[in-house]
């Protein structure tokens, strides 16, 4: 087990904390940087690699941004300990140095998460796979896209439902080649294709379902496209209480209607919803 750990090229993580609100543009070599989170007026960088001169150079030239901290966390750190198999709803998902001891099946998902988001231990996550359940309840999508897959997980558990298309798209590389290398270890190259890009390109792609965990800022573009409202079903997810309000609100004014509601923690809001 550890000689797998060890041997995942994505094993360290360097944090950079800022005050204020960040937004990167094309300050940062894509192969290193994996995204950024914002919270309480913070801005956290995540690379693969140290970057502080980057950093520090892009903080110089924007204004009420302070450089307040920056660590390097190991991939365990990272993952929050040891990552062992968990239960889903159907689902098994294991990381690849126990999936010989699970044996293969239908519902054992093989994921390697290296560092990208999307392990299935986020509420996002978890409230996305019991989505696909009751979307794929009412009959198999012929095909499906996936909208921010981070490691893929989504897009794999449509194959596994039996999906027989499905497109798995991500902004970063880094993500795009974890799902990449996740959709080879469970030998669904066949049914999985990965492509990186930007949501908003792929949003007009012809599918039956589209299931996007994303940040609010993207999601309010991607339900105003008209490849939205080709859609027959739709998961949208990753949205926080007053973002999910204001999407509920610009869904009622289309032509769909909202099936069912997650809210996890009364924070994270997940809608599954078909075309009305
Ligand atoms: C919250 S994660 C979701 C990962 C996975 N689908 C899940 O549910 O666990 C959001 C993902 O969206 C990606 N992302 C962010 N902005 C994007 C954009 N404009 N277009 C495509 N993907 C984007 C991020 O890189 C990240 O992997």
């Amino acid at each position: 087990m550890t000689m797998l750990i060890s041997a995942n090229p994505y094993q360290d993580l360097y944090i950079y904390y800022l005050s204020g609100r960040f937004r990167p543009g094309s300050a940062f070599d894509p192969d290193h940087y994996i995204g950024c989170w914002e919270e309480g007026g913070f801005s956290f960088l995540f690379f693969t690699r140290p970057n502080l001169p980057l950093v520090e150079k892009a903080v110089a030239h924007l204004q009420d941004l302070v450089l307040l901290d920056h660590y390097h966390m190991t991939y365990d750190q990272w993952q929050g300990g040891d990552v062992t198999p968990q239960r889903i709803g159907r689902f098994t998902i294991s990381p690849p140095w126990y999936a010989t001891a699970l044996g293969r099946s239908d519902t054992t998902i093989i994921l390697d998460p290296g560092v990208v988001f999307g392990t299935g231990t986020h509420p996002t996550t978890r409230d996305c796979l019991e989505a696909l359940e009751l979307a794929f309840s009412g009959g198999i999508p012929e095909s499906t896209l996936d909208l921010g897959t981070g490691t893929g997980l989504l897009a794999l558990a449509a194959a596994r439902l039996g999906c027989p298309r499905v497109l798995a798209t991500d902004l970063t590389l880094l993500a795009a080649q974890t799902a990449q290398r996740n959709v080879r270890l469970n030998r669904l190259s066949r049914q999985v294709l990965v492509a990186q890009g930007d949501a908003e390109k792929f949003i007009d792609f012809t599918s039956d379902l589209v299931v996007s965990n994303i940040h609010y800022d993207i999601m309010k573009k991607l339900i105003r496209s008209t490849g939205f409202l080709q859609k027959r079903r739709f998961i949208l997810s990753g949205l926080m209480r007053s973002q999910a309000a204001r999407i509920e609100s610009t869904l009622a004014g289309l032509p769909v209607k909202i099936i069912k509601r997650w809210n996890q923690n009364g924070i994270w809001t997940t809608f599954y919803g078909e075309a009305g």
